[in-house]
């Protein structure tokens, strides 16, 4: 673990990233190695996140965008190409052993599939008691592991303890294998919770249930979450900021009901619209809801579109969007909303990288 220290250290930050990119190279044909082009897919391109003390950070967008690479990278699980990863202010670039296990304690992530990050033969016991024994919180004792594991699953609402304890994987509903998940994840006692789309593989009826406990912890525990989905209505619900990313850039951020209620980047509007929602169908009716230039289809990430990756299917865009990249445009409609859209050129300000207050 290299650290560096840093004079922005701010009380309530607890992880935070800046540039943040991940090409991943691929393999090269036949023509590549005559032309010696080197390929890659451009996954993530400068992507900066800030976690807080007892905050939802919701990322959003569409399959492929780059938000599970996003959450692996600050879980530490790939090297980065470029950009800071800084834990309470102290830069990290971690590749294993002792100090990977350390970022893990204060940084633990919640995966898609319950089914498939929980070990069918094993129990609840188990895995919770593995979790308890690798971070150092099983205490002294039987008697003490008993409670550490007692007060795991209370936490996650799978009460009473004793009719979950000695359960198989298999023995459980998918919305009580993910509560599961996450006791494991509590069992390090981390500060920050990266959750990969937490829900989406659970039936309708119970992510609420989920996302309501997550909110919970956050508060309880003071826990920053980020919070991965494509359902950016979740993210209104969910989440106290949200950050757009579109093939593997971020777009638009700001807090989640200026966002979500007021979107400014035509990507945004584009993913709210796209949306199944009802009441605005009714309100404004099919023939006014904006189509989309191109059909829909995300670019290639190997070769993305120079200037905004947006352009090819943005129904704004002018000539300069094909060929320059927009800055983010600070926006005065809401709690740090900004746009890194053209459009908004003539009557916004670059936003600048913000300062954080030393408390
Ligand atoms: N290990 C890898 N090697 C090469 N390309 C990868 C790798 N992992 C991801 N990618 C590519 O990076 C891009 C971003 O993928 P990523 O999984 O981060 O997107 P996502 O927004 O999380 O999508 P989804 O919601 O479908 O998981 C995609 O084009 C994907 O194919």
């Amino acid at each position: 673990m290299t650290a560096t220290p840093t004079a922005q250290t701010t009380s309530d930050v607890v992880l935070e990233a800046k540039g943040l990119t991940k090409h991943f190279a691929v393999r090269r044909g036949l023509r590549d190695l005559l032309t010696r082009e080197k390929s890659a897919v451009h996954a993530v391109d400068d992507v900066t996140v800030t976690l807080r003390r007892g905050r939802v950070t919701a990322l959003v967008g569409e399959s492929g965008s780059g938000k599970s690479t996003v959450a692996r990278l600050l879980a530490q699980l790939y090297p980065r190409t470029a950009g800071d990863i800084r834990l309470h202010g102290e830069s990290v670039e971690v590749k294993g052993g002792r100090p990977f296990r350390r970022y893990v304690r204060k940084v633990q992530m919640i995966f898609q599939d319950p089914f498939a990050s929980l070990n069918p033969v094993h129990t609840v016991r188990y895995h919770l008691t593995r979790a308890l024994k690798i971070h150092g919180n099983a205490g002294k004792g039987s008697a003490e592991l008993e409670k550490a594991l007692q007060t795991l699953l209370e936490r996650v609402q799978l009460v009473p303890a004793e009719r979950y304890i000695d359960k198989f994987p298999h023995e459980l509903s998918g919305g009580q294998r993910q509560r599961v998940a996450i006791a494991r994840a509590l069992g390090a006692n981390p500060e920050a919770l990266l959750a990969d789309e937490p829900v989406s593989m659970l039936d309708v009826s119970i992510r609420l249930g989920v996302l309501n406990l997550l909110r919970d912890l956050k508060d309880r525990l003071d826990l920053a979450i980020l919070y991965i989905t494509h359902d950016i209505a979740s993210a209104r619900y969910f989440a106290d900021e949200t950050l757009v990313m579109y093939a593997g850039r971020m777009v638009e951020g700001g807090d989640s009901e200026t966002v979500t209620q007021r979107p400014a980047h035509p990507y945004t509007r584009l993913l709210i619209e796209s949306a199944p929602d009802p009441d605005r169908m009714a309100a404004v009716g099919p023939d006014e809801v904006p189509q989309d230039k191109a059909g829909g289809e995300p670019p290639s990430l190997i070769k993305p579109p120079s200037g905004c990756r947006f352009h090819p299917r943005c129904v704004h865009a002018m000539p300069k969007c094909s060929t320059e990249l927009p800055p983010r445009f600070e926006l005065p409609d809401g709690e740090d909303h900004w746009a890194a859209c053209w459009l908004y050129e003539i009557t916004h300000k670059p936003a600048e990288p913000k300062q954080e207050a030393t408390r």
